[in-house]
């Protein structure tokens, strides 16, 4: 059973989850701009922006995560940004979006400049994502998970992280007996997932290098994030 520290705790992290969105006229603008491959690129920059703003808020929404060292903040946020952008847009496809933004969303990542060899591996992550229906609850969850991995490069005070981090495995692995009883090794596929995401940021990684080379543009906060430029 959780304690009534793990129940207020995942309220907190599923608040913040929900109260923090892409606002629905970004959103929107995935149905309305028409299709070039510029046009798309420009909208995913657009979202991605959005998006990350979206989860500095979440992040900061952490209990425990401003008591942690400034650096070590910062640190956790630029190493985790890409997976825990991976998990919301694969959310965002498993949710089936009511009015097609999922298929929308599809092509436009198809026809944005992406090389092919990283379509097959993001597909079959939203994919495997999808197959797992998670709640709520668990997608807010395991994102606080990714964010709080203690072996992010730089960050100092390994411990402290592995701390908050331990405390959120511990309420998820008993959310997924109460939410999938049925299935024993639900918790252990959650986190087999994490370890796909660490293979998509390093394709993600070299997506970064190939739009570079093609002269495309990001939006400053991005490259604040992601080091480019
Ligand atoms: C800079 C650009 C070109 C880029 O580089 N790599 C990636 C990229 C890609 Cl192409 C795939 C995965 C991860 C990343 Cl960072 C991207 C595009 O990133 C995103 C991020 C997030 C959304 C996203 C989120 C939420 C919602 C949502 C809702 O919540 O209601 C409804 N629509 C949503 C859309 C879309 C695209």
């Amino acid at each position: 059973e959780m304690t009534k520290e793990q129940r207020a705790l995942m309220k907190a992290i599923v608040d913040a989850y929900n109260r923090h969105q892409i606002p629905q006229d970004v959103a929107k603008k995935l149905l309305q701009e028409q299709y070039s491959a510029e046009e798309n690129f420009l909208l995913l920059t657009e979202m991605a922006t959005s998006q990350v703003q979206v989860l500095v808020e979440f992040t900061k929404n952490i209990p425990g995560f401003l008591s942690l060292d400034r650096e070590d903040q910062i640190a956790l946020l630029k190493g985790s940004t890409v997976e825990a952008m991976f998990l919301r847009s694969a959310q965002v496809f498993s949710r089936k979006m009511p009015n097609g933004h999922t298929v929308v969303l599809e092509e436009r990542i198809r026809k944005s400049g992406i090389p092919d060899e990283f379509m097959t591996p993001m597909f079959n992550f939203y994919k495997s994502i999808g197959e797992l229906h998670m709640v709520q609850e668990e997608q807010a969850i395991l994102t606080a998970i990714t964010i709080l991995m203690p072996d992010r490069p730089y960050v100092k005070d390994h411990q402290a992280v592995e701390r908050l981090q331990e405390t959120m495995l511990n309420v998820l692995r008993k959310l997924c007996v109460l939410q999938h009883p049925q299935e024993q090794q639900y918790f252990a596929r959650l986190l087999g997932r994490l370890t796909e995401l660490r293979t998509l940021s390093h394709y993600h990684a070299e997506m970064l290098t190939s739009w570079k080379m093609n002269d495309h543009k990001f939006t400053p906060l991005l490259c604040e994030i992601w080091d480019v430029q």
